[in-house]
């Protein structure tokens, strides 16, 4: 448990997070798509290939619409405590991700977007806006929620603190249909996969080293939540969106449970309206490791 006395939230929520700057090439989004299994099972998938690949030339590569998930991995202070508030954070897990949008150099502006004392953890929800530089327009918002165990216990039980500066219909726990899925996808990530994905950024041990993930609590390193994600939202783009990522508009999902590099990933997609409900399940374990919803911006022609 927390030591409460280490808890100030005055001090907490007047923090101010500096501005960083996120840029990157096309070999960046290349390494990300290879990351989170594009082309994994087929080197020249018609509906994968221009992720890492254009006769062209790199510059004219599709983006995936989950790349902008790391603008906020680079600028969040992973392993440090936070003013007002203490945490281990070799127990930390991602628990969810929020992010609303494409361009090559960004400012970034964190925010605290929320904090909840849950006991047995706390939950810290960070946002992170990215503007372009010069004209200042918005381009991307992220917001991700970080479980940090044995970190709760910082407030008074029976009033337990809870903070939010965001609408509650944003937040991605959602129930998932009782019918058959419209479609499934079922994909394996590598046992190499979290290696690989560090690459674009994200270097916790915890995705790597044996000894960091025992300390964590997993007998062997897991996969990164965002390589997870990135995987399911590649499965509504070929399912869904008919292999076009620009039809992707917002993306939400709580991680439910860990997955182990290797593992098989199935994706079920519910269509309701212009909303794509999802959920994915370790195969062999038949469990739940994720699941959200996506906002699309209309339907592919030949759904
Ligand atoms: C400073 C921020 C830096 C962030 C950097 C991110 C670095 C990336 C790290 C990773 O990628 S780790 C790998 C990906 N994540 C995971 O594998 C986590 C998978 N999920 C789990 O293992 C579990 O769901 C959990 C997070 C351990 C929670 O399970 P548990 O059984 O302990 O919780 P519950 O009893 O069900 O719920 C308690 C309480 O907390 C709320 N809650 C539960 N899960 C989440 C979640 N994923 N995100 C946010 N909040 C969560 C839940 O609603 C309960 O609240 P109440 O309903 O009681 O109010």
């Amino acid at each position: 448990m927390a030591d409460p006395s280490a808890f100030n939230p005055q001090l907490l929520l007047s923090h101010k997070f500096p501005e960083t700057t996120y840029t990157y090439t096309e070999r960046d989004v290349a390494v990300y798509a290879l990351g989170v299994g594009a082309c994994g099972r087929y080197a020249i998938d018609t509906d994968e290939l221009k992720y890492v690949y254009h006769e062209k030339g790199q510059q004219f590569i599709k983006v995936l619409p989950t790349f902008s998930t790391l603008f906020s991995l680079g600028s969040v202070p992973q392993g440090k405590d936070l003013p007002g508030f203490r945490f281990d954070p070799r127990l930390l897990l991602h628990g969810q991700q929020h992010r609303s949008i494409q361009a090559s150099s960004f400012k970034c502006h964190l925010s605290l977007a929320g904090l909840h004392d849950k006991g047995k953890a706390a939950v810290l929800e960070i946002e992170i806006r990215s503007y372009e530089e010069g004209s200042g327009e918005l381009l991307s918002l992220n917001r991700l929620s970080a479980f940090l165990r044995g970190a709760g216990g910082f407030s008074d039980p029976s009033q337990p603190f809870t903070y939010r500066d965001y609408p509650a219909n944003q937040l991605s726990a959602i129930r998932v249909p009782e019918g058959p899925p419209y479609a499934v996808f079922e994909d394996c990530t590598q046992p190499s996969q979290a290696l690989l994905y560090r690459l674009s950024g994200d270097y916790n041990p915890l995705h790597s080293d044996p000894m960091f993930a025992e300390v964590a609590g997993f007998p062997r390193p897991i996969l990164h939540g965002l390589c997870t994600l990135g995987f399911a939202v590649r499965a509504i783009i070929k399912r869904i969106c008919r292999g076009d990522p620009d039809i992707i508009k917002t993306i939400s999902g709580r991680f439910l449970l860990h997955v182990y590099p290797g593992e098989t990933l199935i994706t079920e997609m519910w269509l309701q309206d212009l909303r794509v409900i999802y959920r994915v399940k370790a195969k062999d374990r038949n469990l739940a490791v994720l699941s959200g919803f996506v906002h699309l911006h209309g339907l592919a022609a030949s759904l």
